[in-house]
């Protein structure tokens, strides 16, 4: 075969949408994950590979075992809050796995990478359109190792070939509208998921983090985009790369924003059903608005995020919420 593409952390929540969507386009996907974070049960869609990004040898055995055509790199912790209580382990995990994983996929002749980063590798800069050319000033340690990512990738493209589009993600949100997959993470830290089970009494109230910031209703404003659109330009990345045109940074997100309390009654609408919530105090590495200013992703790679609308992404998002779960 050789349409293997190796997903790293392909047993989490967008990286088993991303096989899902790459089985359909006609890859075999390679799911290696070390299940920090992850599912095995999420593993649907092609082979699994249990291994750690920081063992290289492991990460050897499974290039010489594929010979993938690509790397789709999601693997990685990505708390905001544990990132500025437990910078080490963000910089060892993210950083320090991320560059085993670069420079063995460089000595396997896998010359096509295809990266998660972040809108918060831009930090919080208030009244600036965010664009890919945005200065990227990081406020919490999850960015600044996504953003010193960016920076390996590039280097490595200028000494060694290795071709990547990188993704910069807003707010992913929703789940597989045939609830195959979904986002299931523990502890869950997510708006979205968080409402929901508060929505139907798996878990105490809401809080809201901040009812103080400079924002029309005082809440935090995000750009939240549908885990299917955001895993469908991974596809068109993969494509855009092995038809040979050269690296580039997209961002993935629609250019609406939405307010914490937004979300809170669009939910109401979505499950017709009462939203536990009381007001608390910010939490710490959060920005104030985050909300995408591009649209390259259209225009250059032909993307369409069609269910990225916060009706719809509520609606998946609670479909799979009332049937899905997943075990190690
Ligand atoms: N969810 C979002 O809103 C969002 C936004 C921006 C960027 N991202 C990025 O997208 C990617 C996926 O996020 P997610 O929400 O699916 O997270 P997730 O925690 O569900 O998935 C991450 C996966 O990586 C695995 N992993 C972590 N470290 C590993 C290691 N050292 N070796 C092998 N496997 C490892 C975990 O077990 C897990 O399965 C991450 O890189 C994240 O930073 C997510
Ligand atoms: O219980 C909660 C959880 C979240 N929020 C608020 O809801 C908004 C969205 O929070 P999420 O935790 O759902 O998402 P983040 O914006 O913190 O994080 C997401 O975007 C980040 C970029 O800032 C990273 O990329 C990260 O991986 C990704 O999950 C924030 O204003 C947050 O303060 C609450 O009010 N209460």
């Amino acid at each position: 075969m050789d349409n293997h593409v190796l997903v790293t952390g392909g047993a989490g929540y967008i990286g088993a949408h991303a096989c899902k969507a790459l089985r359909r386009a006609g890859y075999v996907p390679v799911t290696f994950d070390n299940l920090v974070t992850g599912w095995q049960d999420a593993v649907k869609f092609g082979p699994f590979e249990r291994g750690d990004l920081l063992d290289r040898a492991r990460l050897d055995e499974v290039f010489a075992k594929y010979t993938p055509v690509a790397v789709m790199h999601f693997a990685a912790l990505s708390q905001v809050g544990e990132s500025m209580s437990q910078p080490g382990r963000y910089w060892h995990n993210n950083v320090g796995g991320s560059l085993n994983l670069v420079e063995a996929a460089v000595d396997a002749a896998c010359m096509n990478f295809v990266f998660s980063s972040t809108c918060a590798t831009y930090g919080d800069q208030d009244n600036v359109v965010l664009d890919e050319n945005s200065a990227q000033y990081p406020i919490n340690a999850y960015g600044a190792s996504k953003r010193a990512i960016e920076d390996i990738l590039r280097d490595f493209e200028a000494a060694h070939g290795l071709r990547n589009v990188i993704f910069r993600y807003f707010n992913v949100a929703g789940a597989d509208p045939e609830a195959e997959v979904g986002e299931f993470h523990q502890p869950e830290t997510h708006l979205i998921p968080l409402m929901l089970d508060a929505i139907d009494g798996k878990r105490d109230a809401l809080t809201i983090f901040g009812t103080d910031y400079d924002t029309p209703d005082g809440t935090c404003i995000r750009d939240y985009v549908h885990v299917c659109d955001l895993v469908d330009a991974h596809v068109l990345g993969l494509k855009w790369l092995q038809d040979g045109k050269g690296s580039r940074v997209f961002n993935l997100g629609t250019g609406s924003g939405f307010s914490v309390r937004e979300v809170i009654d669009q939910s109401r609408a979505v499950t017709n059903r009462t939203v536990p919530f009381k007001e608390g105090a910010r939490r710490a590495g959060d920005a104030t608005k985050l909300v995408s200013g591009s649209t390259r992703a259209v225009a250059e790679l032909g993307w369409q995020p069609d269910r990225s609308n916060l009706n719809t992404m509520i609606a998946d998002a609670w479909r799979w919420h009332q049937t899905g779960h997943f075990d190690k």
